[in-house]
């Protein structure tokens, strides 16, 4: 599997540069409002004065930049679309936006963005069209299904998937698009709410090539690194396996958490010792500090976590994909377990850390 990408700190200026020019070439107004992000994996500790973003090498076509003409749909506004269709707005890219519920583009539009009434007129009156749906069956339907983007696509064109979807439902779409004589990549994301809103998402692509070098200004305006994986479904798995290694260490420091209350010790210092070690992961940072107080602002879902539909995703999905080659994954099999009874608890449009609440309940019963 191809990766193609580059991590130099050393080339800062010139990556940041090179940004700069393409993405002021996607939107002319970018380039008076794109400045450097800070480097973020370690805001305490800046290993750097200047911002660097992971980009992949041979990250453009001048050719193919000339041709695009920079307007560019967005599709679904939940809690990670919108922001970043605002931060497309944000950096002067020309959007339109389309949400089923209507009412989430309202901020959109008064950001600058135009509104069309279904997938479809969105795709037919822009260039590229992105879609950030909830799962498998909304990515088909919003893609494929009656109004759907695909009936608005033709050469020229190009459908940029972000949603977390199964490698079926990515190759479904891809075929559907391609019959249109467009160009499909899928780009899902590793990142949750906050990486969204500060443009630091990793996008993981794959497809058509040409369609990854077309839309990479507009993904480094979205996101802090991209990677193209080459044939579609290798996005989807990607992002499957590094769902399912997440599921499984959230699960894992709920127990921690847990135990550490049990034995009488502080779990506001634990998470604290753990910031600071080897296993620290802003994850745990970031959400610990709640968990101890049973809180769980939703960033990433738990029933995004442990969806339940018709091929289902993220951890079970994960399973499936481990299944297909026979890989042994028995850790994500038992965080798999405590999610599917969080989900049972209520607890679906709680943040996926409310996995804990599982595990509380469990010692209860055992008690
Ligand atoms: N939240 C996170 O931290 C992350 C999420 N992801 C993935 O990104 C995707 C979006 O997540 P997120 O923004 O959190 O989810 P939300 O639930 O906030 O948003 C889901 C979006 O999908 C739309 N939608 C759902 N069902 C349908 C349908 N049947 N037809 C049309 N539109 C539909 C919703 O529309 P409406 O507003 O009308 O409900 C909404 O725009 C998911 O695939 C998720 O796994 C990836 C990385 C991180
Ligand atoms: O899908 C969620 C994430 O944080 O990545």
């Amino acid at each position: 599997m191809p990766s193609t990408l580059l991590a130099k700190p050393n080339i800062n200026n010139l990556l940041s540069s090179t940004a700069m020019a393409l993405c002021s070439a996607f939107c002319p107004r970018i380039s008076a409002n794109f400045r450097p992000k800070p480097f973020s994996s370690s805001p305490s500790k800046p290993l750097l004065s200047l911002s660097f973003k992971v980009f992949s090498s041979q990250a453009t076509d001048a050719s193919s930049q000339d041709k695009f003409s920079g307007r560019v749909g967005f599709l679904g506004l939940g809690i990670m679309g919108s922001p970043m269709a605002q931060n497309l707005i944000k950096a002067g890219c020309d959007v339109i936006v389309w949400n089923r519920t209507k009412s989430k583009c309202d901020p959109l539009i008064s950001l600058g963005a135009k509104y069309s009434s279904s997938p479809e007129e969105v795709a037919a009156n822009c260039d590229v069209t992105f879609a950030m749906l909830a799962d498998p069956e909304s990515a088909i339907d919003v893609a494929c299904g009656k109004n759907g983007a695909v009936s608005g696509m033709g050469p020229g064109k190009g459908y940029v998937d972000i949603s977390t979807v199964d490698v079926a439902t990515s190759k479904l779409i891809n075929e559907h698009i391609k019959a249109r004589g467009a160009l499909f990549l899928e780009a899902p994301v590793s990142g949750s709410k906050k990486p969204a809103e500060d443009g630091q998402l990793i996008f993981l692509t794959a497809g058509d090539r040409s369609l990854y070098e077309l839309v990479s200004p507009l993904l480094d305006i979205l996101g802090k690194s991209r990677f193209y994986l080459g044939e579609v479904g290798n996005g989807a798995a990607m992002k499957l396996v590094v769902n399912m290694i997440m599921g499984s260490m959230m699960a894992s420091f709920s127990e921690g958490i847990l135990l550490s209350k049990k034995v009488g010790l502080d779990p506001s210092v634990l998470v604290e010792v753990v910031s600071q070690g080897a296993i620290s992961a802003p994850m745990y940072s970031l959400k610990g500090p709640s968990m101890v107080k049973s809180q769980y602002p939703t960033a990433f879902p738990l029933k995004h976590q442990q969806k339940k539909l018709m091929l289902t995703q993220d951890l079970r999905l994960a399973l499936g994909l481990a299944e297909s080659v026979s890989q042994s994954t028995p850790i994500a099999a038992a965080a798999n377990e405590l999610y599917k009874v969080a989900k049972s608890y209520g607890l679906s449009d709680e943040d996926f850390s409310a996995v804990i609440e599982a595990l509380k309940a469990k010692s209860q019963d055992t008690a």
